[in-house]
């Protein structure tokens, strides 16, 4: 399994659960992961009559969702084990859910699932496990059991479960939206993401196909039916020690990024288990956090957002230009000492990503900028092969790490985030634009589904967008404020500015007056003529504000110049 798989972890402070026995288990979330739009629906001969209970009308409760009565006595009786006595199953905004069903302190548990009921690949049918290839990952061997089992009609294993878990139409993952739909999240790199995955699930189920076409009964499993099961297992898979597992009853919990309830293991008593972080009344719905994921995993992986994450991050991507007459020295250099600088087949590639992730402290401070991303600007901002062998060497001397440190060239170094400010500006613009656009964006047909999946665009693209923002605030801009004249030139201290933190200004360098602004190859853009006007003896200046590839600044410049 892909290390990405790990990425999502429990919340790191969470007191109440220091038993050294106990795992805290982890969701499997990837941001990166195809294509078809489906129908699939588990057949309803599953859809066991349960019998109405008046439980939740005797707590009070209204959420009450009535196939769902009999799955906890179902569950207990195939445990041979109490699971929960606290708590019962409902309906939430968010779908199924669980709710107190009596008074719960926090620190108490709540629910504890033996691991003998817990759905892992070990319950691969031997007959097929036999026929499958050992490179079939586990989320799709979890996948083919649910198939299977959803085959196996009065002999399922798990049939209460199944008919409990999301239909086609219910799905919002952005592997299950249309072109259309996609279209609305383009510049965000879930785009992508949700291509590959959509790719890798249909190279997945060609993989098992072969396995399932031995027996008539699970021939008619489409890749649509293997879709929307792999879907159940990325939403509701938690890693445990002993690899990926469902965990029936556990998983209709639905995810709060702030609350400090996890799933735990006790591999001592093969159980799983999960303590209340926060004290519950009869009737409130028990939440669990399902680790630090950003909207676009949550989106991809789970099929929903958050209006606000403060887990949400950006991609953003450097390169090296291919006219950049040190490109081989640059690239070489970076492959040698960033070795990730490789593409997925291992071909080298003179671009990568990096994820900033918000800025949220107000003194900024650049703290939100990947090391890695400032070491890649600062190569590619070096002019001669001097300049990159002396990096070289600073990283022999150091760790071995290229570029950690500010260069010692302070224009240069200046540049290097003058560079990721302009990248990370054009970002923000493309995102802009996007969000700007979702609101002309019309439906394609009279369904909600499609106005859900706009407004999960715009948690996305507005979650993304801030991000970019916190970033760009704790870069450098320039401003010139400080002009001394002698004899006729005019000296202008650059100051170097933060819009995170406005007190925290260093001079960069003491410049010559520009003649004019078009002493670089790119015209310069003239955003605002200020009025305020600096006389001198002879001359007049005026402040500028500019943009010049992509980067605002503020000049002084002579009056005459601006005025041609
Ligand atoms: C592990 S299941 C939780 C139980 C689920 N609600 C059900 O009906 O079975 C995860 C799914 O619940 C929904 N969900 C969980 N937390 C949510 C939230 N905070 N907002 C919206 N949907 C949520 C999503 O559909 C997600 O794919």
């Amino acid at each position: 399994m892909p290390p990405h798989f790990l990425a999502s972890c429990a919340p790191e402070n969470n007191d109440v659960f220091t038993t050294t026995m106990l795992h805290g288990g982890s969701r499997i979330s990837k941001l990166l992961q195809s294509r078809i739009s489906l129908s699939f629906n588990f057949p309803h001969r599953f859809l066991f009559k349960f019998e109405f209970s008046s439980l939740f009308q005797a707590k009070g409760l209204n959420t009450l969702d009535e196939e769902s009565v009999e799955f906890l006595p179902w569950l207990e009786r195939k445990a041979g084990a109490k699971i929960s006595s606290v708590l019962s199953i409902g309906k939430s905004p968010h779908g199924r859910s669980l709710f107190a069903s009596e008074n719960i302190q926090s620190g108490d548990c709540i629910l504890k699932v033996p691991y003998s009921v817990q759905i892992t690949p070990d319950n691969l049918l031997p007959k097929i496990k036999a026929l499958l290839s050992d490179k079939i990952e586990t989320i799709s061997k979890l996948a083919v059991i649910l198939l299977v089992d959803q085959k196996m009609d009065q002999d399922s294993r798990w049939g209460p479960y199944i008919c409990c878990l999301p239909q086609h139409g219910e799905i919002h993952s952005t592997i299950f939206w249309s072109e259309y739909e996609l279209d609305m999240i383009r510049q965000s790199s879930v785009y992508q993401e949700t291509l590959n995955q959509k790719a890798k699930i249909e190279k997945d189920f060609a993989a098992v196909v072969p396995a399932l076409q031995q027996f008539p009964d699970l021939e008619s499993i489409t890749l649509q039916d293997f879709m929307c099961a792999y879907f159940s297992v990325t939403s509701r898979a938690w890693e445990s020690p002993k690899g990926l597992s469902l965990i029936p009853f556990t998983d209709f919990m639905n995810h709060d990024g702030v609350s400090k309830s996890i799933v735990l293991f006790d591999d001592d008593k093969k159980l799983s288990e999960v303590i209340a972080d926060r004290n519950y009344a009869p009737g409130e719905e028990i939440l669990i956090n399902y680790g630090k994921l950003p909207n676009a995993s949550l989106l991809l992986d789970f099929g929903f957002t958050l209006p606000y994450n403060i887990h949400d991050q950006v991609e953003i991507q450097l390169n090296i230009p291919y006219d950049d007459i040190l490109h081989e020295k640059k690239l070489e250099l970076l492959q040698h000492l960033m070795p990730k600088i490789k593409d997925a087949i291992g071909r080298n590639c003179s671009e990568d990503t990096f994820i900033i992730k918000e800025v949220r402290s107000p003194q900024g401070k650049g703290k939100g900028l990947p090391q890695a991303l400032r070491a890649f600007a600062r190569v590619l901002c070096c002019n001669s092969p001097q300049e990159l062998s002396d990096l070289a060497m600073e990283a022999a001397r150091i760790d071995g790490r290229l570029a950690r440190r500010p260069l010692k060239d302070s224009q240069r170094e200046f540049k290097a985030h003058q560079m990721l400010l302009s990248n990370i500006t054009n970002s923000m613009q493309k995102y802009d634009a996007a969000i700007k656009s979702l609101a002309l964006v019309n439906s394609p047909s009279t369904s909600n589904t499609f106005a859900l999946r706009r407004q999960m665009a715009l948690d996305l693209l507005t979650g993304e967008l801030r991000v970019l923002r916190s970033a760009s605030a704790c870069l450098p801009v320039v401003d010139a404020t400080r002009v001394r004249e002698d004899s006729d030139i005019f000296h202008v201290s650059m100051l170097r500015r933060y819009r995170s933190d406005p007190t925290h200004v260093m001079p960069v360098e003491e410049i010559e007056l520009y003649p004019d602004l078009s002493y670089e190859e790119e015209p310069v853009e003239i955003l605002t003529l200020d009025s305020k006007v600096l006389r001198s003896r002879t001359i007049e200046l005026v402040k500028v504000k500019w943009r010049h590839r992509g980067v605002e600044g503020a000049t002084w410049e002579r009056k005459e110049d601006m005025m041609k």
